[in-house]
């Protein structure tokens, strides 16, 4: 039978399937193959009985990521605050290079707007093209109109540290009591969370996660193949590729750069393209074996 992994604890793997929670090991040949079952993945599985069973193969992946190791996601929640923690549109934007070239789609999530509207974040995303929600853990309002956007999807939560991600999703589940405060103090510096990674289904009929801790994906960011796809990483890039004077043209400097055009005609936003510039730049002297 198939099933779909929503949790990995201790060496199991929770999958639902048409017979409800099975508890599954990994055959031995996936540690033989160096294969690691990740969460959102869908298995054949044999069952044991008692409501346990044996994953038996992975199907195809729709893509993955490494931090947090999750598989299949339809998109990731990129929630941010012009409130306090104010959240750099450099992280949103390096979050949504990740997502794209990961066959993920991207919805920006404005939180706090009960402490400030964020019109510059609204206005800066809605203009480079992806679905932007604005609203308030708090009050409640605008998470009516995030609703739509994730229902009948997978999506991963993804932002800063203290922007509301968990607040959101209890605020879309209420009772929903999602792991709030559970945070250790002890370990003293900042906030480290031995959380596992787990998807969860609202009834609005979204299925989420919220990353573990904060992940800013910089490790998924510096794998393999970012820096020569890296313009596709910005959507608002698409239209202009492709029409550059050199077909090596990087978009960070060159004479007749389409991108660069564009930038200076207002069709692209500046701070959009400094982001671009920043991870280019970054990524610039990785050589490919470094990436793998
Ligand atoms: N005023 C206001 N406060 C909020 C809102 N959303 C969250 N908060 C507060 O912000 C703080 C952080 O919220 P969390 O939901 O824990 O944030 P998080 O993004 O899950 O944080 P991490 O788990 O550290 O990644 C809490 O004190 C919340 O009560 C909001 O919309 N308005
Ligand atoms: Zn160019």
């Amino acid at each position: 039978m198939e099933g779909t992994i929503f949790k990995a604890l201790s060496g199991f793997y929770y999958a639902d399937t048409a017979d409800g929670i099975l508890e599954c090991r990994a055959r031995g040949r996936f540690r033989k193959d160096g294969e690691t079952p990740l969460v959102g993945d869908c298995a054949e599985i044999t069952p044991l009985g008692n409501g346990k069973g044996i994953l038996e193969r992975i199907l195809p992946r729709k893509n993955e990521f490494l931090r947090p190791a999750v598989s299949n996601i339809d998109q990731m929640v990129i929630v941010a605050s012009a409130a306090i923690p104010e959240t750099d549109p450099f992280l949103i934007d390096r979050l949504a290079v990740v997502a794209r070239l990961r066959n993920c789609g991207v919805v920006v999530c404005v939180n706090k707007c009960d402490l400030n509207h964020g019109d510059f974040l609204v206005g800066l995303y809605r203009k480079a093209g992806f679905p932007v929600a604005r609203v308030s853990a708090e009050t409640g309002e605008g998470i009516s109109e995030l609703i739509p956007l994730i229902t009948g999807r997978v999506s991963v939560f993804t932002g800063n540290s203290g922007v509301g991600k968990t607040s959101i999703l209890n605020a879309l589940e209420p009772g929903f009591h999602l792991r709030v405060g559970e945070v250790s103090e002890k370990l003293g510096r900042g906030r480290h969370t031995t959380r596992h990674v787990e998807l969860f289904r609202l009834s609005c009929g979204a299925v989420v996660t919220d990353t573990p801790g904060f992940s800013s994906f910089d490790a998924d960011l510096l794998d393999l193949n970012t820096k020569a796809r890296l313009p596709w990483g910005m959507p608002e890039f698409e239209p202009y590729l492709g029409k550059c004077r050199f077909s090596d043209c990087s978009h960070t400097k060159e004479q007749g750069c389409a991108v660069l055009e564009a930038v200076a005609q207002g069709k692209i936003q500046p701070s959009r393209h400094e982001s671009y510039r920043k991870l280019y730049e970054l990524l610039k002297d990785k050589k490919e074996w470094e990436q793998l």
